[in-house]
């Protein structure tokens, strides 16, 4: 089973083109748990499929690393939109990819060597009302800097969702922040029947972010671009950051730029690249669960 594995600011991924091989019948959660252990597998933050659409150009699907399937992936989005470029599945600079949180349009820019490096992703409307997130409580109202009771502590949390649900807290300083205690709880908090990603924002300036994340189930990432386009609505509605400029997301693996524009729809550019690409030897591969 072919492979090529990428990544978008470090966030890593696993790439399985069923474009080529369809791998039906396949348990993509547990191929997700096994090839994405560092020790019994190859290592990654998960698993990508890149697959033919009925509605769009490519469709994409993401596993986490636990084997729970995302609905949107902004870094895996510009692996995928690199990836079908440059193995000419795609042939203009601009193509639709359907995911499980709604269908986004790219833009790739190739060097003269027809070579991707970055792309620029429309993800689309943010959802901030909570039945749309989704999380407990009135589901057509929106938690804003809304104060929510987690595990004994209140944390004031703005909540936003980018196809996949985002709880975006505001800190004085994301390094100091203890993200690896924090983070489980709030991913599983009774709050979010669906778990959820957690973002911690420093706000630099006005036209700064910076941010890490506990990713619902990867844990702590070096990216996590659905979560960086949470961040700047959440800066926004907070009247931290102006909505229509480009927001610089500085994240532990690298910058991304973002923007929220007066159609609401929020606009990502940032830089995907290839790890390496291989043949999966599953029979050498010991289920994680049988360690
Ligand atoms: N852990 C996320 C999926 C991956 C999102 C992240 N890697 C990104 O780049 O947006 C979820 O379950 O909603």
């Amino acid at each position: 089973m072919q492979f090529t594995k990428m990544h978008g600011l470090g966030n890593n991924y696993i790439f399985f083109n069923l474009l080529e091989m369809p791998m039906e019948n396949e348990d993509f959660a547990e191929l997700a748990r096994t090839v994405s252990d560092v020790n019994f597998g190859i290592g990654s933050d998960g698993i990508i499929l890149m697959c033919p659409s009925d509605v769009a150009d490519f469709k994409m699907r993401i596993f986490n690393e636990d084997g729970s399937e995302g609905k949107n992936c902004g870094n895996g989005l510009r692996c995928v939109a690199k990836y079908l470029f440059d193995h000419m599945y795609a042939t203009s600079t601009n193509f639709t990819i359907e995911t499980l949180g709604g269908i986004v349009s790219v833009e790739v820019e190739a060097d003269k060597k027809r070579v991707v490096r970055h792309v620029t992703i429309d993800m689309g409307k943010p959802q901030l009302l909570k039945g749309m997130i989704p999380m407990k409580g009135d589901p057509l109202s929106s938690a804003i800097n809304e104060s929510l009771s987690i595990g004994g502590q209140i944390y004031p949390m703005t909540c936003v969702s980018m196809g996949n649900p985002h709880a975006i807290l505001f800190v004085d300083d994301v390094n100091e922040f203890p993200l690896e205690e924090v983070g489980p709880v709030i991913e599983c908090a009774d709050l979010f029947p669906e778990r959820v990603n957690l973002g911690i924002v420093q706000v630099k300036n006005r036209q700064e972010l910076h941010y890490r994340v506990w990713e619902r189930g990867s844990g702590i990432t070096m990216a996590c671009g659905t979560g960086a386009c949470a961040a700047v609505v959440a800066a926004t509605l907070n009247h931290y950051v102006d909505r229509h400029i480009p927001i610089t997301v500085q994240l532990p693996g690298g910058k991304l730029m973002i923007s929220w524009d007066e159609n609401d729809h929020v606009w990502k550019r940032g830089e995907a690249a290839y790890i390496c690409h291989g043949e999966l030897a599953i029979e050498g591969i010991i289920p994680v669960e049988n360690k």
